[in-house]
């Protein structure tokens, strides 16, 4: 059967029949993919990238959460939507979900001027108000970067995942509920999501296809040791529990003829 699609730490497995980034399929190998490093004083200031309205982001919700043996992530449903942030519609959030290592400075898929955080969140959202999947626009998807640091406070937004990961620790874990919480008080203050970077790029994974509308913010959430040390501890990306889940980062793309944009 097709080897299915791998990170690095999982194809270097001994007897792993997994296929790393290097020979992943689809569009991964084209010219416009994602993650990539941003230079800041390359970036070309844009003064239509506008701050973003954020609706049914402050609704409390029991998300369902699940380990799809490449990350955490939480399933929205398409309560949620974005629009503002010079998207041309409204976008439909649809899940939530991480990147991480196990070192703080190379867990983001994005870096800053090089530099490396310790997780990135991605919120992903798809165009309209229905899924017309028929669409396959340049901007079909909009995705939300959050870089996260690790601080010495509890992010007490984030204690509901955290303390939903050793319920779904295998991938083949059935979903769990985490409790209640909002999205919004997950984000940094909305008054720091007005500074953000823009680009045209790709899904970071298989079949990596370039129809998303990129928005990294500048602002990162902190997170505690605690907190950021939880994800590579609980979760694994097999069932026999021999790979802790880290590292489920893909490597940095080329921007070739590409401009980022800031706001
Ligand atoms: N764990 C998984 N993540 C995805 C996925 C789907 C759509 C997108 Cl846009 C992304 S990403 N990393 O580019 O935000 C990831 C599939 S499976
Ligand atoms: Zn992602």
């Amino acid at each position: 059967m097709d080897e299915h699609w791998c990170y690095e730490i999982q194809a270097q497995e001994p007897n792993s029949n997994c296929k790393g980034p290097s020979e992943w399929p689809g569009d991964c190998q084209k010219t416009h993919q994602s993650p990539i490093n941003i230079v800041t004083k390359e970036a070309k200031v844009n003064s239509n990238l506008k701050p973003f309205t954020f609706s049914g982001y402050d609704q409390k919700k029991k998300w369902e959460v699940k380990n799809d043996g490449h990350s955490v992530k939480m399933m929205l449903g398409n309560g949620s939507f974005i629009t503002g942030g010079d998207l041309p519609a409204q976008y439909q959030a649809v899940q939530l979900h991480l990147h991480w290592s196990h070192d703080l400075n190379k867990g983001s898929e994005h870096s800053i001027d090089g530099k490396h955080f310790a997780m990135e969140m991605h919120i992903v959202h798809e165009k309209g108000t229905s899924r017309n999947t028929a669409e396959d626009s340049k901007d079909r998807n909009a995705v939300l970067a959050f870089m996260i640091e690790v601080g010495n406070e509890v992010n007490e937004a984030f204690q509901p995942l955290v303390e939903a990961l050793p319920r779904i620790s295998k991938p083949s874990s059935t979903n769990t509920t985490m409790s209640e919480v909002c999205l919004e008080d997950m984000l940094p203050k909305k008054e720091k999501l007005v500074h953000y970077f823009r680009y045209l790029g790709s899904l970071t994974t298989p079949t990596c296809d370039e129809t998303v509308v990129w928005t990294v913010f500048e602002e990162p959430i902190k997170l505690h040791e605690k907190q950021f040390l939880e994800f590579s501890k609980q979760l694994y990306y097999d069932e026999e529990q021999k790979l802790v889940m880290k590292d489920n980062v893909r490597p940095l793309q080329e921007l070739g003829d590409r401009q980022v944009f800031r706001s």
